[in-house]
């Protein structure tokens, strides 16, 4: 029998069974003892692919552990301390010595057009140069002059002291006197020898040390260590901005040109910044590249720009300024951009009115703290953005702003439906609400009935205007996402379908009917802004998201989403949503276009609006409402009234057994017969109608209507003569 021993303890202890995978080795049977004869279990180790896994992922937490991360950054902060305090005493020792430094100011004076004083300074480098030469010279001479002057030195001195102890001789009455000061000067000697030997190894070796804490506290005072070294309290976190800071921050940017380049530079690197300026709630700044960096790379380096300049990412927005190799960057005051920016002047002002023309909405605030105001005239709009990120609401605030003009039309499909926009009611002609692919069919041919609109428009006689007519589809994505279409037997029992109403391919009807708008709608006011979530080429087709005249996105999750949100022009040029904060930055939009003021070469701006809350929205409506005639409001596309109205038949019935009639009184006529249909139809109107059916109405002194060419197109049209309808390219 054999007791396995504890080496430790010197006590037995449990077996421990190795045979089990786990890592914890379990006691077999506490106190049970193994016979000799039994063999030794073969402990079985983990395979190669566990160990290299356990390994990676022991090494990778080694690596990002806090303590890892706060030693590397001790060791390269000290280290810098040094290497900067070296560079810095070996620049000031070479500029002692040199002619360096006149140089240098002479080139700065030059650089900025300061001739007399790039002159001053070459007159102090001569009369430098010259010293220098002069000391040069005289060192050729000094070894005789030095062997001389220690020959005067050392009589003058023996004399002196012999002299001295002549004097001390004849005033104590002691001729031993006279050698006295030699002997005391040369223990002195002899004393000073000694100490020099006792300290000369001590010395010697702190001499190094002492060197290198010099050198460490010339690098500590002047800051040498870069930004992301220092330890959280010193990392300066919302200091203002300063040339020298910025600077700095550029040059720790690990851009290894533009390090050298800022290195060599005699002004250190200021004559790359433009003056930094206040700038709403941050400055900005723009800073031109030395040759050899580039504009992308600092784009592309921003977070560490922002962490060298002591800010959050989304405090410092960088964006390509005009100028050639031109960065521009706005750096926001620390915590700035987290303070809510106040209640948009629509809540505020009860008498605020808007014009669709001339007017601009104030739909919130840039970065620099100015209005970003925003014309929608003849605008196709996209907005997009994750979800929950503000989208509806800004979105919405603008229409509430443009319904506060009386003479603009609005039809809205909201394919979420759960009210976001149900205070439209009363104000918009069309309202559908809900998710459902019948609330896309719905939502479908509300949009194509725009588009009949849009071309009714496009044929009536030049020189007309048209109230602007607004389309707005919230949760687009729905559509573009939907396989809805219709079904149907023939006689033999095959089963049929019609063309998809949603989808994204070009056979989708929603997607053709947008494109339409977007391609023709501008000119006769007919226009349409799309709300949509999170978008990919599915879900927003890239023929539909170009269309748009206005293209805005709240935060979203990638580049190459806000690629498709703005374009890339804009996202090459900085345009970043992607970098704001996905539940922190609502509300907050970057826009690309036109509509908006941009600063010159801008292609896109940051704007934080305005949030106007739903219960704000519904006040705002009722003061719309009370501004407007009433409509009501279809929660359909389908229009029953227009639907079995017979424009062509009431014409007919209005002008009775006349021949002829003037315009204005077949308009009078109809608007009596039918006034929900005809009470606002224009002369414009009736003449688009009649047009299209080939019954033009004719100058005969006035204008006038012919019920005879009204009589021949119903009959065309009733025997099918007519042209075929649109297919819309199902
Ligand atoms: N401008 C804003 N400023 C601050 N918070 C806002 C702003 N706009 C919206 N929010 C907040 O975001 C929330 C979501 O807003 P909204 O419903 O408009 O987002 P959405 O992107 O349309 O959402 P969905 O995912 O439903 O489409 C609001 O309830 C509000 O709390």
């Amino acid at each position: 029998m054999t007791e396995i021993i504890d080496i430790n303890t010197h006590r037995p202890r449990p077996i421990t069974d190795f045979t089990k995978r786990d890592d914890q080795p379990r006691p077999v049977l506490e106190g049970v003892v193994i016979p000799n004869d039994t063999p030794t279990p073969t402990p079985v180790r983990p395979d190669y692919g566990v160990r290299v896994r356990r390994a990676v992922g022991v090494t990778r937490h080694v690596i990002t552990h806090e303590r890892t991360k706060t030693g590397a950054r001790l060791v390269a902060r000290h280290g810098s301390y040094v290497a900067g305090g070296a560079g810095l005493l070996a620049k000031r020792a070479w500029d002692g010595r040199s002619a360096a430094r006149y140089e240098r100011m002479m080139r700065i004076a030059e650089a900025a057009g300061n001739s007399e004083e790039a002159k001053e300074w070459e007159e102090r480098g001569r009369q430098f140069r010259a010293a220098r030469h002069q000391r040069r010279m005289d060192m050729l001479t000094m070894p005789g002059r030095a062997a001389k002057a220690l020959v005067v030195g050392t009589a003058t001195t023996a004399g002196g002291l012999l002299g001295l102890g002549m004097l001390l001789a004849v005033a104590e009455k002691d001729p031993g006197l006279v050698l006295a000061p030699i002997m005391v000067t040369i223990d002195a000697i002899r004393w000073a020898v000694l100490i020099v030997t006792i300290v000369w190894g001590p010395a010697l070796f702190l001499a190094p040390w002492a060197a290198f804490l010099g050198l460490w506290n010339v690098g500590r005072l002047r800051g040498a260590a870069p930004q992301w070294a220092l330890p959280a309290r010193e990392r300066g976190d919302g200091e203002p901005v300063t040339p020298s800071i910025v600077v700095k921050a550029l040059r720790d940017l690990g851009i290894a040109p533009l390090r050298n380049a800022i290195k060599s530079m005699e002004d250190n690197g200021a004559g790359m910044l433009s003056p930094i300026v206040l700038a709403g709630c941050g400055v900005e700044v723009d800073i031109t590249l030395p040759s050899g960096s580039s504009t992308e790379e600092v784009l592309n380096r921003r977070r560490k720009l922002a962490e060298n300049l002591g800010r959050h990412e989304h405090e410092v927005h960088l964006s390509i300024a005009p100028a050639a190799r031109t960065v521009r960057a706005w750096i926001a005051d620390s915590g700035a951009l987290d303070e809510p920016i106040g209640p948009s002047p629509l809540v505020m002002d009860p008498d605020i009115t808007a014009d669709y023309i001339k007017g601009r909405a104030p739909w919130g605030v840039d970065l620099r703290g100015d209005t970003a105001l925003i014309s929608l005239y003849q605008r196709m709009m996209l907005i997009t953005g994750l979800s929950n990120q503000g989208k509806t609401a800004s979105l919405r605030a603008l229409a509430l702003w443009l319904a506060h003009d009386v003479a603009v039309r609005f039809w809205i499909g909201d394919l979420k439906g759960i009210g976001d926009w149900r205070m439209f009611t009363g104000i918009a002609e069309v309202l559908i609400e809900g998710p459902t692919d019948d609330h896309v069919i719905d939502v479908t041919e509300m949009v194509k009935a725009g588009v009949q609109e849009m071309n009714r428009r496009l044929l009536a006689p030049s020189g007309n205007t048209f109230p602007p007519l607004v389309i707005i589809v919230d949760e687009a994505q729905v559509a573009y996402g939907s396989a809805a279409r219709e079904s149907y037997t023939t006689d033999n029992g095959t089963v049929r379908y019609g063309a998809p109403y949603g989808g994204s391919k070009a056979t989708s009807r929603y997607f053709q009917a947008v494109k339409k708008i977007h391609d023709q709608g501008r000119a006769v006011n007919v226009t349409i802004w799309e709300g949509t979530q999170d978008p990919t080429n599915e879900n927003l087709p890239k023929r539909s998201r170009e269309g748009n005249h206005i293209r805005s996105s709240l935060v979203l999750g990638t580049e190459s989403q806000a690629r498709m949100a703005l374009g890339d022009n804009a996202v090459d040029a900085g345009a970043a949503p992607h970098k704001l904060r996905q539940g922190l930055d609502k509300g907050v939009v970057v826009v690309a276009g036109d509509g908006i003021k941009l600063a010159p070469g801008q292609p896109s701006i940051t704007v934080r609006t305005h949030y106007i809350d739903e219960d704000q929205a519904k006040e705002l409506a009722e003061r719309i409402k009370a501004r407007r005639a009433g409509v009501d409001t279809r929660t359909t596309a389908q229009d029953d009234e227009t639907e079995t109205v017979d424009h062509l038949a009431d014409i007919l019935a209005v002008m009775g057994d006349a021949t002829r009639m003037r315009t204005d009184e077949v308009r009078h006529g109809l608007a009596t017969l039918n006034p929900a249909v005809y009470a606002r139809w224009t002369a414009q109107d009736l003449t688009a109608v009649l047009t299209a059916a080939g019954a033009a109405p004719y100058k005969s002194g006035v204008m006038v209507v012919s019920a005879n060419l009204v009589r021949e197109a119903i009959d065309r049209r009733d025997s099918g003569t007519e042209d075929a309808a649109e297919s819309d390219g199902e």
